[in-house]
């Protein structure tokens, strides 16, 4: 390499750390809710990288919240358990059976994982699941399959949040790692779907933004249409989108929808399979995936 070619290097890195300065500015204090699911989770690599990133935001200023998901892990462990395993209307049919191993598998063994990648970095990362102190009351819910509301067992809506302990862990530097299970006001363990939880935890902490990993690069208009990415989209024009989606998207979008509409400034959804999109989508100024804003 000669010296031309390397003070451009040179250059080309230092433009790209002094981009991310206005986002640094605007966003320090800024808690961030960051569900994290998808390929992201399931690639070693990409496992590290978001580790990576979370650690980054919190050492420069930022609050990140990381809400986890875990479809396919408990879908595999239901598997090699031989209980069978059912969707309807995009939930999972939760029976008690089900219920023991959704919780042991969010939170014993995803939820750990992603504490102990963080904690590779420093002493950051605190599991909890919506157990605790309180964090999420659910209320049963029931999934919607052509119109028509059917039993899904205990799975529930977050029915209120108590951010004390959350907050108490940010106030100390820590970063939260939430599993998405809760009890009903009987006592009653209920699975939250993992998109849904981090919108209402996005709310009731007056989160900055709400980040959502996805294995697309972000919402289409016109799914599969490749050529009708979104990069941004506002709530009205989504509440008009959102009958035309397909399942996947739809319990996401919804979850987009109701927390800006509950007052977050800002939620996006990004590609999971690239790495550092978190960073990509925090500190760049063209942003990444999809952002929804007010309309
Ligand atoms: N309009 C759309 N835009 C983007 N993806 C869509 C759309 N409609 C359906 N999808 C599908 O939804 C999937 C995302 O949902 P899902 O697989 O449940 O996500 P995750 O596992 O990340 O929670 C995408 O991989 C895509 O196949
Ligand atoms: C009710 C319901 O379906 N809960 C989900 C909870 C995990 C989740 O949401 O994980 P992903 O984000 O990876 O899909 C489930 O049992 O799979």
């Amino acid at each position: 390499m000669n010296l031309s070619s390397d003070l451009a290097l040179a250059q080309a890195k230092a433009a790209t750390l002094i981009e991310a300065l206005p986002w640094l500015a605007r966003l320090s204090g800024a808690t961030v809710v960051i569900k994290y699911g998808g390929s992201a989770m399931s690639d070693p690599e990409l496992r590290r990288a978001f580790a990576a990133d979370m650690v980054f935001l919190r050492y420069v200023g930022l609050k990140p919240v990381v809400v986890h998901g875990g479809g396919p892990q408990i879908s595999a462990m239901l598997k090699r358990l031989g209980i069978a395993s059912e969707f309807r209307g995009g939930l999972r049919v939760t029976t008690p059976e089900a219920m023991d191993v959704v919780r042991m598998v969010l939170f014993g063994q995803v939820g750990r994982e992603l504490v102990g990648l963080i904690n590779a970095h420093g002493p950051f990362a605190v599991g909890l699941s919506g157990e605790d102190a309180g964090l999420f009351r659910a209320v049963r819910r029931s999934a919607y399959v052509d119109g028509q509301p059917v039993d899904v067992g205990q799975v529930g809506d977050v029915e209120s949040v108590d951010v004390s302990a959350v907050d108490d862990l940010i106030a100390a530097g820590r970063i939260p790692v939430i599993s998405t299970v809760a009890p009903d006001a009987d006592g009653v363990l209920h699975n939250l779907n993992a998109d849904t939880a981090a919108a209402a935890l996005a709310v009731a902490l007056r989160a900055r933004k709400l980040v959502v990993l996805t294995d697309v690069p972000g919402l289409y208009a016109d799914w599969p249409d490749t050529s009708s990415l979104l990069s941004e989209i506002n709530t009205d024009e989504l509440a008009k989108l959102l009958p035309s989606l397909e399942s996947g998207m739809v319990p996401k979008m919804e979850a987009c929808l109701r927390a800006v509409n509950a007052g977050v400034p800002a939620a996006h959804v990004v590609d999971g399979r690239v790495a550092h999109s978190t960073l990509l989508e925090v500190f760049t100024p063209e942003g990444f995936g999809t952002m929804v804003i007010p309309s």
